[in-house]
């Protein structure tokens, strides 16, 4: 990961009852990263304050390599597009159209016609206040007029939440396309792992606060492995990654593995067969992740 779009550094902040960090954290420029973690781990907290909507109380951040005490300035702010959780209530009162008019005035690369063709495939209503829209109409306009300044980082927080099956479908065809037209950076917080599983080339995973760390989605899908290997139980003392083993039937061990590549490896070099693998759902690799079983080669805590 040699370029960074946003870079953490011992970053704490003390809510009511939780402290979110220390966190460490590079998000790697040009790739979509998927922001997991239970409700209340401080997602839209860590986005926040990639925004300086909330001021961390230690550490630092780095926007494309540059560390800004005040505010972020002007140039950089509207090179970050942002949906937040909850709508924008300043905008309530306005149409999808005179808010995005007002908003291209603070964007100066703000693309009307890419709006407007968003605004038409998304179905968004014309003429009425965003007040008056329902949850998945204004939060289709919203994520148009996120992608209307075709920003170079995307902070996405629940960009699905309200959306229909088709309006989700073209979300995310739409964000597909919209990193294939550059060196765009998406950070999408979901509780959809369907979501993360389509979109995401890493997975960042947050826990009470705490980054759990950040991982390439494929390497996931490729290394946490299901396996059925002729022997016993003992034969899990010699293999990388297993995290569970327990003997199917006399004579068939099934071990789960995060170092599948290397296991399967080491078991081929010794001459053990492998009777079966399955490659396991990336919402049983989550959950065996937030149960504190890491990536192979990750150490706690390492966001980078
Ligand atoms: N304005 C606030 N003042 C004090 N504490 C807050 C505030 N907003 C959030 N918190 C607390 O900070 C913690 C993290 O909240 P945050 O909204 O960042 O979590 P989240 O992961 O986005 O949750 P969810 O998935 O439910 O949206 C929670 O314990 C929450 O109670």
């Amino acid at each position: 990961m040699e370029q960074v779009a946003i870079e953490m550094n011992g970053i704490e902040k003390k809510m009511r009852h939780k402290m979110i960090g220390p966190i460490d954290l590079k998000l790697p420029k040009g790739y979509v990263i998927g922001l997991i973690g239970e409700n209340g781990s401080g997602k839209s907290t860590l986005i926040h304050m990639m925004l300086k909507i909330v001021f961390p109380d230690r550490g630092s951040i780095s926007w494309f390599g540059k560390n800004y005490p005040q505010e972020i300035p002007h140039n950089v702010r509207c090179q970050i597009g942002f949906v937040s959780e909850k709508s924008c209530s300043e905008e309530d009162n306005l149409t999808a159209e005179e808010a995005a008019e007002f908003r291209a005035q603070w964007y100066p690369e703000w693309d009307q016609m890419y709006f407007e063709e968003l605004l038409g495939k998304f179905k968004v209503p014309r003429n009425i206040k965003l007040k008056k829209m329902s949850k998945g109409e204004r939060r289709k306009y919203e994520i148009s007029a996120a992608l209307a300044p075709r920003p170079k980082l995307l902070l996405l927080d629940e960009p699905s939440s309200g959306l229909d099956p088709f309006a989700w479908k073209l979300m995310i065809d739409e964000l597909r396309s919209y990193m294939e037209s550059g060196e765009a950076t998406i950070l999408l917080s979901t509780h959809i792992v369907d979501e993360v599983k389509r979109l995401a080339d890493y997975v960042l995973l947050l826990h009470h606060g705490k980054l759990h760390g950040i991982a390439e989605k494929d390497s996931l899908m490729d290394n946490w492995k299901e396996i059925w290997v002729s022997g016993g139980t003992d034969l899990a003392e010699d293999l990388p990654g297993i995290i569970q083993v327990q003997q199917e039937i006399q004579g068939v061990v099934r071990m789960i593995t995060t170092d599948c590549l290397h296991t399967e490896q080491i078991l081929h070099d010794s001459g053990i067969p492998v009777l079966k693998t399955r490659t396991l759902e990336l919402d049983e690799i989550l959950s065996l992740w937030l149960k504190g079983h890491l990536p192979a080669g990750m150490q706690s805590g390492k966001g980078d």
